[in-house]
């Protein structure tokens, strides 16, 4: 998993946000770190993607107040964890938890990261 830490002196917050969704295939925004999530549902979701086992961005919106404020508007998502792959959000805990139970959301990880 590679962290994306962002230049905070960006100023086009929402440029920002659209490229690291366009060059990171499968990336989560979460509320700390794969290794010290600080939310359940960002803890939940990892545990899915951990279990998954492919490679995986992610966004640690705690330390990035202008992501956090910024992206539920993109988005039209107002909660994190928030899940995008390929361009295009998946959701939140709920629905990553979903997702992985019906079986749809490992070949579609595995589609869009390769094995490290
Ligand atoms: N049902 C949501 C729950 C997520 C949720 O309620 N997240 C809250 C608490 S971590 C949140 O992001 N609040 C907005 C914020 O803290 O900026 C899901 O499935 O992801």
């Amino acid at each position: 998993m590679s962290e994306q830490t962002p230049n905070t002196s960006a100023n086009d917050v929402e440029q920002l946000i659209r490229d690291q969704i366009r060059d990171n295939k499968v990336i989560i925004y979460m509320k700390g770190t794969p290794q010290f999530p600080q939310c359940g549902f960002s803890a939940r979701s990892i545990e899915v993607l951990t279990q998954i086992g492919r490679p995986f961005a992610f966004v640690n919106i705690l330390e990035n107040p202008e992501i956090r404020a910024t992206l539920p508007k993109i988005a039209n998502w107002p909660t994190f964890p928030q899940l995008w792959i390929d361009g295009e959000l998946m959701g939140g805990s709920d629905i990553i938890l979903q997702m992985y139970q019906s079986g749809e959301l490992k070949p579609l990880v595995e589609a869009n990261s390769p094995a490290a």
